[in-house]
Parts: C-alpha cells; structure tokens; sequence
C-alpha cells in the first residue's frame, strides 16, 4: 500500500517591497511546536489541489483560488521506527490568497521575509530543500528520519 498522501501550501504576500511567507506553529499532533507550511493528509477523493485549498481554510482562514496553486513537487518521509508518521507531501505555492491569517486550534500564523525564515524551527528536512521552492524551483526528495524522530538521517535515491 502507498503511504499516505499529505499536502503544503507556502503562502507568499508582498510588503513593502519584500516577500513574505505564511508558516504556522502546530499546535497539536504529528511535528507539535514545529513552523509548518499550512497543509494536512487528503481526504478520501480529494486531489491534492482540493485538500490544500481546505487544509488552508481550515488551519489558517485564507481563501486560495484552485488556479493560482502551483505545484512545486513532491516530498517522501519515511521514519523506520514509527512507520505511521511516513508520508507522501504534494507541495505548493500560491502568490495569490484573500482574507486575513488567524489562528485556528491546529496552527498559530506568522508571516517571515524569505531572507528570515527560521528552518531551525521547522522540521529537520525543510532547510534543504524549502530555500529552493520558494526560490521558484521544483522538489523531488526523500528523507529518512533516525529513530530520535526528529533528524534526517539520510536522503533517499527516487525510484
Ligand atoms: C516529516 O517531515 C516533515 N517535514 C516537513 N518539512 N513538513 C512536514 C513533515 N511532516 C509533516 N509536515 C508538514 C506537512 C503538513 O503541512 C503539515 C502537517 O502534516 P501532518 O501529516 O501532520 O498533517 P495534520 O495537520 O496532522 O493533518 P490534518 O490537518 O489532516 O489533521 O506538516
């Protein structure tokens, strides 16, 4: 069986001349205390396009319009010793989003300039690839996670 599909959306907005991006502390669950794209596991019939629309409705109350999503790749996760947290992620972008950022039970908002984001924060993968996606590039990676569930401890050919 495949794993299980997950969507993340990077929000980018414009001020002042400088670009931004939306990320989110998690505030429950898989990764908790970690900055995290807004985004979520696909629900069943759902395209990725579908559940990244919801999934940012629901965790941070923007509307993103379908046709401004554009896919940025594909990330594997796989964690040897808790097979459950192993996971598929469609990324996107979208430059184009309506309504204001507000906290929901799942993700406290924050907006970062692209120059300050702080991957320290985020999951331990993010620094190798994000830079390059909200640089304009395309991602086609997997990571393995060492059994501390935290570290990358490996990258993965792609099959
Ligand atoms: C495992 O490594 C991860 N690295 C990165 N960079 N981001 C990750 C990783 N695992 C999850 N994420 C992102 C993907 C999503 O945007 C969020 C949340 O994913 P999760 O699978 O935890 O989904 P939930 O929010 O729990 O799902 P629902 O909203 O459907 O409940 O983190």
């Amino acid at each position: 069986m495949g794993l299980p599909q997950v969507c993340v959306v990077y929000v980018l907005r414009e001020r002042g001349g400088r670009t931004r991006v939306l990320l989110g502390r998690k505030r429950e669950g898989l990764g908790a205390g970690r900055l995290v794209g807004p985004g979520g596991k696909l629900e069943p019939g759902e395209t990725p396009v579908q559940a990244a629309v919801r999934e940012v409705r629901e965790e941070v109350g923007l509307e993103l319009d379908p046709a401004h999503l554009e896919a940025r790749g594909r990330l594997t996760y796989t964690f040897p010793t808790r097979h459950a947290w192993s996971q598929e992620s469609h990324v996107f972008v979208c430059r184009t989003s309506a309504g204001e950022a507000t906290p929901s039970d799942e993700l406290d908002p924050e907006w970062f300039d692209l120059d300050a984001v702080p991957y320290a924060d985020m999951w331990d993968d993010a620094a190798r690839w994000l830079p390059g996606v909200l640089a304009g590039g395309v991602v086609r990676r997997a990571f393995e996670f060492a059994p501390d569930l935290a570290h990358v401890a490996r990258e993965l050919p792609i099959g």
